[in-house]
């Protein structure tokens, strides 16, 4: 069981401050949504954590390790990320792509294990893509690279797991089915989600970013309230429990829009 830790941290782009101070705490097995405008530094958060963006002050922490201080191969046993994001010029099949995932596993240029193979073939199984096995990545279509690139991030076999937007993409089913499979594997997760009623169905606990700060955090219901909501992204929002689960449900609409269908509900 392994935990996240972020302190103070501080990500610059290209000389630009992006990320500006922030702490976050995923706890051993818990999933923690990240949510804010466009632009408000959830990605740049995101890349600073899976290694693909330095720190420019601040600390990463998983389970006790510090994360910048690890090698790429021990730092790619514990975190696996589903980027926004992937260079699909790569001239290799759906398998190969999913068996990169095992890369902090072996040495350099050794052959895949059966180990290795079943683990694979567990992955695209268990994401719904193992007929797609053998097609070239480049032609799958956007949700079928999604579902692979998920794959490639499971079968590293990491306690901890960074989605960026994974539900990008992704027809309604498979945005249900993708965060019931990550929320089944017990994973530390933390995850990107545009999607406000993903997030509060799917996260333990949510972290407002806003100009690469944290204006909230909290569980769904405590921070999903409509004077943040309208705070933060501009809009009318209306909170109700969704029927059996209880987690919040909210139902949005464009400020100045008295005429739109969901006018009447937050009178
Ligand atoms: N390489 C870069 N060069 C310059 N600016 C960058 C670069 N990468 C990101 N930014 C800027 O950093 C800010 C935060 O971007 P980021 O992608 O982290 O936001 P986000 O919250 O994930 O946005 P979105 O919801 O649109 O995906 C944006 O203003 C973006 O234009």
């Amino acid at each position: 069981m392994t935990s996240l830790t972020l302190h103070d941290v501080h990500v610059a782009v290209a000389g630009t401050p992006i990320v500006n101070g922030v702490d976050l705490t995923a706890p051993s097995g818990t999933c923690v949504g990240v949510v804010g405008p466009n632009g408000s530094g959830k990605s740049t958060l995101l890349r600073a954590v899976y290694r693909h963006l330095p720190l420019s002050r601040g600390t990463i922490t998983v389970g006790g390790e510090d994360l910048w201080r690890l090698t790429p191969r021990r730092a790619a046993r514990l975190v696996a990320a589903l980027p926004q994001e992937t260079r699909s010029d790569f001239d290799v099949t759906a398998w190969e792509m999913a068996a990169m995932g095992r890369t902090p596993h072996k040495r350099p240029f050794a052959a895949d294990t059966a180990e290795d193979n079943a683990v694979v073939a567990g992955a695209l199984a268990h994401t719904g893509v193992a007929h797609l096995a053998d097609r070239r990545y480049g032609t799958l279509s956007g949700g079928e690279k999604q579902r692979v690139l998920l794959a490639r991030a499971l079968a590293q076999q990491a306690p901890v797991l960074v989605l960026d937007e994974p539900t990008n993409h992704l027809d309604v089913r498979h945005q249900f089915e993708l965060l019931d499979l990550v929320a089944s594997t017990g994973t530390t997760v933390v995850a990107a989600l545009h999607d406000l009623n993903l997030a509060a169905a799917y996260c333990d606990r949510l972290y407002v970013l806003a100009a690469g700060r944290v204006v909230a955090h909290g569980a769904p219901y405590d921070i999903l309230t409509p004077r943040l909501v309208g705070e933060v992204f501009g809009v009318d929002a209306h909170v109700i429990p969704t029927p059996v689960t209880g987690t919040p449900h909210l139902i949005l609409r464009a400020r100045d829009r008295a005429d739109s269908p969901t006018a009447r509900l937050s009178d």
